[in-house]
């Protein structure tokens, strides 16, 4: 503005709402997947949607620099994330993913997703979800540790086990944990095992969280099953991704009698029509490195992963996987979605048209958070629960959520994923409108 320029007669269209540049329509990443599934569940939020841009934008983006040294004496630099989208429920929580292709706009979805998934099963949290852009292959044990190391130093500013929770991601796991344990109490001068979970259970990690994900996939897919009248014996089952999430779902359905017809990860697909045994499958891909090659089974084409003849697909890998590109080959009854976010809005409308039925991600692996917080309570009370407990109140826990939720798309005649999210903005939203704005 110049010096001669009324400031009354400005216009100020941008006054109310200025576009971040996270919303540059020409940036376009998993953020405005996000967006795009707020804004088709706004029309059913009634006088809560006065206050949806709190959803639109994140709390709070750090993004951070991790200057570490190479065992080569070399120093490297990688790019850090930690997103708290939304903290109106309580602390953020979410994992930390290691990944070459990690962005901020990753990030900020998978951490807008969290306060999905949080408040669909009614968990006291906000959502959050950090990252760093790097590839774990290409880096030794002791390097990935000092990077993670120099990471949670980083992020210590806003993390804190009343904060803040990082958990497991993709190419984390419980050793991650255990050094952003250690890192973050060495900082704050006490041993505070409640600032992440998915912990070694000898470090304050609960029993059950390592299967949690899965099994909440199984849980929410068998449920998903007998509503849709499909037998869980004999059924078929296509897997994408055979890690934390995709190996104990298949494991849990296969040992439920369902026969998993295809296992697909970042070294290739196999198909059987016979069934593969993911137990056998596992100590394959853990003796040669690969899931190919393994006897009984056929390598198929990524692409023909999408076309394969079963009644159940589980992605359990990244996201934008079911595109317009493969959602009309899909043959499957029933998506249950492992992987945050691998199905695109537009792929999502075809899937509805061919009325195939998708457990949305935020629902379907929600098991993963929800053992998570059990972890979190145990640290807090130091008292810890048996096995048999934890899967029993998690069962319990997708059990009701899945059954409400899905009276929730009866009522409305809207897919579950339209009926996860007018159930948790909804309970989102009412505890930012009951909170209040002002400090
Ligand atoms: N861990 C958890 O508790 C939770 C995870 N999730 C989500 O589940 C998904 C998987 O996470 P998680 O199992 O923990 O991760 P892991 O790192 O344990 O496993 C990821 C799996 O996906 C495979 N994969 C990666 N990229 C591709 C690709 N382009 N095509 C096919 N397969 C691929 C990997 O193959 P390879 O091993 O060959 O690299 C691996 O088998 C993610 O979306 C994550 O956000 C959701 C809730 C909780
Ligand atoms: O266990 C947690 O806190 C979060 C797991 C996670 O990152 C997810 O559900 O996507």
């Amino acid at each position: 503005m110049t010096a001669t320029q009324d400031p009354a007669q400005t216009p100020t269209p941008a006054r109310a709402h200025a576009i971040p540049s996270y919303l540059d329509p020409n940036n376009i990443g998993p953020y405005e997947i996000f967006l795009e599934q707020v804004e088709r569940v706004t029309p059913y939020l009634g006088k809560l949607a006065f206050w949806v841009e709190t959803l639109k934008r994140p709390k709070r983006i750090l993004v951070v620099d991790i200057p570490v040294h190479l065992d080569d004496g070399s120093i490297a630099h990688f790019e850090g994330y930690r997103v708290q989208h939304n903290t109106s429920r309580g602390p953020a929580k979410g994992g930390v993913r290691f990944h070459q292709d990690v962005t901020l706009s990753e990030v900020m979805a998978l951490s807008a997703w969290m306060t999905i998934k949080n408040a669909a099963v009614n968990l006291p949290y906000g959502g959050g979800k950090g990252g760093i852009r790097l590839d774990p292959r290409q880096y030794s044990t002791s390097e990935l540790e000092r990077i993670t190391r120099r990471y949670t130093s980083e992020i210590g500013l806003i993390i804190g086990p009343d904060k803040d929770i990082p958990a497991p991601d993709v190419n984390t796991g419980p050793q991650t944990m255990a050094w952003m344990m250690d890192t973050y109490s060495m900082n704050v001068g006490r041993t505070a095992t409640g600032v992440v979970t998915g912990k070694p259970v000898s470090l304050g990690g609960s029993l059950g969280r390592a299967d949690a994900t899965g099994r909440g996939v199984f849980v929410t897919g068998a449920e998903a099953m007998q509503n849709l009248g499909m037998p869980l014996e004999g059924a078929r089952i296509a897997i994408q991704g055979f890690g934390n999430v995709g190996e104990a779902a298949a494991r849990i359905f296969f040992e439920h009698g369902a026969k998993i017809v295809a296992i697909q990860d970042v070294t290739g697909t196999i198909h059987s029509e016979r069934g593969i045994d993911p137990g056998a499958a596992l100590a394959h891909l853990r003796a040669t490195g690969r899931i190919t090659d393994f006897p009984g089974t056929e390598e198929i084409t990524r692409d023909d992963f999408w076309g394969v003849d079963c009644d159940v697909m589980i992605p359990a890998a990244l996201e934008k996987q079911i595109t317009l590109a493969n959602a009309d080959r899909i043959r499957a009854k029933l998506i249950v979605e492992g992987a945050n976010g691998p199905t695109i809005p537009a792929a999502d409308d075809l899937l509805a048209e061919k009325g195939i039925t998708v457990v949305p991600d935020v629902l379907a692996n929600a098991g993963g958070v929800t053992v998570s917080y059990f972890e979190w309570v145990q640290d807090f009370s130091s008292f810890f629960w048996t096995e048999d407990e934890i899967n029993n109140r998690l069962d319990r826990i997708m059990r009701d959520a899945f059954r409400s939720l899905w009276a929730v798309k009866e009522q409305h005649g809207v897919t579950l994923r339209t009926a996860v999210y007018i159930v948790a903005c909804t309970r989102v939203l009412e505890a930012r409108a009951l909170r209040g704005l002002y400090p």
